[in-house]
C-alpha cells in the first residue's frame, strides 16, 4: 500500500516547476522552509527538498500523485506564447488548469483523510496580457475588462484559465484561490526575452524601433514574480481580501520599451536599434506575414520574428498599477529594475557579442 503523506503548510507543489519562473519560484520557497514536489512534463534539474514527478498536467492520476501531502499548489505551467499551437493552449491552458481543480478539490474531499488539510490553496499564474488587446494601456487595473479580441490563442486560453481559477474561490468548499499577472518577466535562465533579442540582433533585424520609441511598459524581474506568489501564498486565509482576486505584480517601474531592450543589448555588446519604422506599417506588415505562414503552412514552416503580439508589445504603452497588490498583501518589488538589468545581463555570457 502508498504511504500517505501528511499535508503540511510548509510542503507545496510547484506545477511548472521545470521552466524559468517555477524553478526560480522552487529555489526561493526551499530558502524559506518549504518541501516542494514539481510537476512538469520535463525535468531540467535536480535540487535537495524537491521531489520531481514528470507528467502532463492533463494525466490526472499523475496530478493527483503530485499533489499527495500538499496544501499549497503554485500553477506556473503554460505552453510558450511563442507557439501558434490553438489546440496545446486550449489543452494544457484550459483542460489542465480543470484537472488542477478537480485534483486540489480531490485532496479536499478525501474521505478517508488523516488529513486535516483546513483548505487547499491555489496560486495562478496568469499574466498582465489578459486584458491586452494591442492598444495603450496606462497604468491599469486589475479592473479593466478581460480582452474581447485577445490578441493570439496566448492570451485567449489565459484569460479563460484566469476566469475558472478565480470562479473556483469557494471559503465554503475549502477551496482559496488567487491569480497573479506579472508582466514581461525578465532574469537569469529566462528561455525568451533575452534569448529572441539577442537572436534577432545576431540576425541583424536588431536595427529599427518600431513607432516613436517613447512607449512605456512594465518588465518584472523574476525575483520580484517570485515575490508576489510567495506573499498571495501566505496571506490566502478565508478571511483575507486577496480570495478569488487577480493581482498585478510587476517591477512597478515603467520604462521606455526601446530603453530597457538598448539596455540589454549594449549591456551584451550589441548595437542598440536607431533608425525609426511607422508603427501601422510594421504591424500591417507583421499582420500579412502572419497570414503567409499560416497559407503556406502545409508547404514551407517559417516563424516570422516579428509577430503582430510582438510588433504591439513594442510599440504601445503596456504598464499596470501594482496598487492593489501593495494595499492586500504589502507587496513592494525586492530587486530595482537596474539592477535587474545587471544581473541579467551578467547571467548570459554565452549570449554576449563574439561568443
Ligand atoms: N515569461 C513571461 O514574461 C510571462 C509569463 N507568464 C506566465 O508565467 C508562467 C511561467 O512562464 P515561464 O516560466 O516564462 O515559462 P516556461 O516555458 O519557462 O515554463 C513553463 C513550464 O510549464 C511546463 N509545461 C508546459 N506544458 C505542460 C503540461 N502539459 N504539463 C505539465 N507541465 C507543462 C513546461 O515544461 C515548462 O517547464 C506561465 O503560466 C506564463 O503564462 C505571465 C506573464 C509573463
Ligand atoms: C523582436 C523584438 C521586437 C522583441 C524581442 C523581445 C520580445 C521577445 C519580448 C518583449 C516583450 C516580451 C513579452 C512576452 C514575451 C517576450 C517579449 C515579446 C510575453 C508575451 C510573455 C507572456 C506574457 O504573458 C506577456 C509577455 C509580455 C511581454
Amino acid at each position: 500500500m502508498a504511504t500517505r503523506i501528511r499535508p503540511s503548510s510548509k510542503r507545496c507543489a510547484v506545477i511548472g516547476g521545470s521552466g524559468f519562473l517555477g524553478r526560480h519560484l522552487v529555489e526561493k520557497l526551499l530558502g524559506k522552509g518549504y518541501t516542494v514536489s514539481v510537476f512538469d512534463i520535463r525535468q531540467s534539474y535536480e535540487l535537495p527538498g524537491v521531489t520531481f514527478h514528470q507528467g502532463d498536467l492533463c494525466d490526472k492520476q499523475a496530478l493527483l500523485t503530485a499533489l499527495q501531502g500538499v496544501s499549497l499548489v503554485f500553477h506556473c505551467a503554460s505552453p510558450a506564447p511563442a507557439s501558434d499551437d490553438k489546440a496545446l493552449f486550449q489543452r494544457v491552458n484550459i483542460q489542465g488548469t480543470q484537472t488542477v481543480l478537480q485534483e486540489c478539490h480531490k485532496i479536499y474531499y478525501n474521505k478517508d483523510r488523516l488529513n486535516s488539510i483546513k483548505e487547499m490553496l491555489l496560486v495562478l499564474t496568469s499574466s498582465a496580457s489578459v486584458v491586452f488587446e494591442g492598444t495603450d494601456i496606462k497604468d491599469g487595473r486589475e479592473d479593466l475588462p478581460y480582452a474581447k479580441k485577445p490578441i493570439d490563442y496566448y492570451t485567449e486560453t489565459k484569460i479563460e484559465q484566469e476566469k475558472l481559477v478565480l470562479k473556483a474561490c469557494d471559503k465554503e468548499n475549502g477551496l482559496l484561490t488567487v491569480a497573479i499577472r506579472p508582466h514581461g518577466i525578465f532574469g537569469p535562465r529566462d528561455p525568451q526575452l533575452v534569448p529572441i533579442l539577442v537572436d534577432t540582433a545576431r540576425r541583424g533585424k536588431m536595427k529599427f524601433i518600431i513607432g516613436d520609441g517613447s512607449n512605456l511598459v512594465d518588465f518584472t524581474f523574476v525575483d520580484n514574480v517570485v515575490h508576489g506568489h510567495i506573499l498571495a501564498a501566505e496571506s490566502l486565509r478565508p478571511e483575507s481580501p486577496i480570495c478569488g482576486k487577480a493581482y498585478h505584480i510587476t517591477n512597478d517601474e515603467p520604462v521606455r520599451f526601446w530603453d530597457f531592450m538598448s539596455d540589454i543589448l549594449v549591456g551584451l555588446g550589441y548595437a542598440a536599434p536607431r533608425y525609426h519604422l511607422p508603427y501601422t506599417l510594421v504591424y500591417g506588415l507583421s499582420l500579412l506575414l502572419w497570414l503567409l505562414s499560416l497559407l503556406l503552412r502545409p508547404l514551407v514552416a517559417f516563424k516570422p520574428t516579428f509577430t503582430p503580439m510582438r510588433v504591439a508589445l513594442a510599440g504601445t504603452h503596456h504598464f499596470y498599477s501594482c496598487s492593489r497588490a501593495k494595499q492586500d498583501m504589502g507587496y513592494k518589488p525586492v530587486v530595482g529594475l537596474k539592477d535587474g538589468i545587471r544581473r541579467t545581463v551578467e547571467s548570459y555570457p554565452h549570449l554576449r557579442h563574439g561568443a
